[in-house]
């Protein structure tokens, strides 16, 4: 009897990826995706699109000092942490990487991350510049994606109309957008999220494609 062997993931179309189920595709290479651009371009947005599409996408949950914005679940969206916690979690050695980023912490919990690759995942990072910088000389091979603006306009009132973030909270976040959006070059890629469905479609084929 002979027994097909699941193609290797990266020769799948991501109309193949979408329907198999997560066993289908065992024994597979496990990948790390970094996702990174200024705060209110439209990461969350596109990152719920994308994992509505494919499911078997993960996203790593991250531990934050920053507190909750309505409607943000304590374990869903981020561990909400004290600054003690916090650094006990750094100096456990238990985060893959850690920022200050606009006056709160964040950080990645490695050993979801780890198990979730060693299981043969694909793990996606929501994280900031300082954050990618450190993953890119741990995960060499992560693939690491940036996000544009169309403007700093459209930026600044993309992160006002959110009406999630405090003025000041505002004025930080766009002050640092300019230092990240000039590192954006030190990406793989980089995708302008004006329109969202053209965005998603690059994204898409950004992860797919290699
Ligand atoms: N380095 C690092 N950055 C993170 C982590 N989790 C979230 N961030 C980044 O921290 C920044 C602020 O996140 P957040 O307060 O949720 O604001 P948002 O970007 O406006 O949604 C964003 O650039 C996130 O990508 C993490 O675990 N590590
Ligand atoms: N392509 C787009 N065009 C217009 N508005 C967008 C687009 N993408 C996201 N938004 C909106 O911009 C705001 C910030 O998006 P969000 O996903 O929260 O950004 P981030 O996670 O990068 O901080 C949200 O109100 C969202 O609905």
């Amino acid at each position: 009897m002979t027994v097909s062997t699941p193609a290797p993931l990266e020769t799948l179309s991501p109309e193949t990826l979408s329907l198999t189920t997560e066993t289908d595709l065992a024994p597979r290479r496990g990948r790390l995706i970094v996702f990174t651009g200024p705060s209110g371009v439209g990461k969350g947005t596109l990152l719920r699109a994308l994992r509505h599409r494919y499911p078997a996408l993960k996203l790593s949950v991250s531990a934050t000092t920053r507190s909750p914005r309505p409607g943000e679940v304590n374990g869903q969206d981020y561990y909400f942490v004290s600054r003690d916690e916090f650094r006990a979690m750094v100096e456990q050695g238990e985060l893959l990487e850690w920022a200050e980023f606009a006056g709160n912490l964040y950080g990645t919990p490695k050993t979801p991350v780890l198990k979730e690759i060693e299981a043969g995942q694909w793990v996606i990072l929501e994280i900031e510049l300082e954050g990618a910088r450190q993953v890119r000389t741990t995960f060499p091979h992560a693939l690491q994606l940036f996000v544009l603006p169309p403007s700093l306009e459209e930026l600044e009132s993309r992160i006002r109309l959110r009406g999630k973030d405090a003025d000041d909270a505002i004025q930080r976040r766009l002050q640092r957008a300019l230092v990240e959006i000039d590192a954006a070059s030190e990406f793989d890629e980089q995708i302008v999220n004006d329109d969202l469905e053209v965005a998603l479609q690059q994204l898409e084929n950004a992860i797919f494609r290699d």
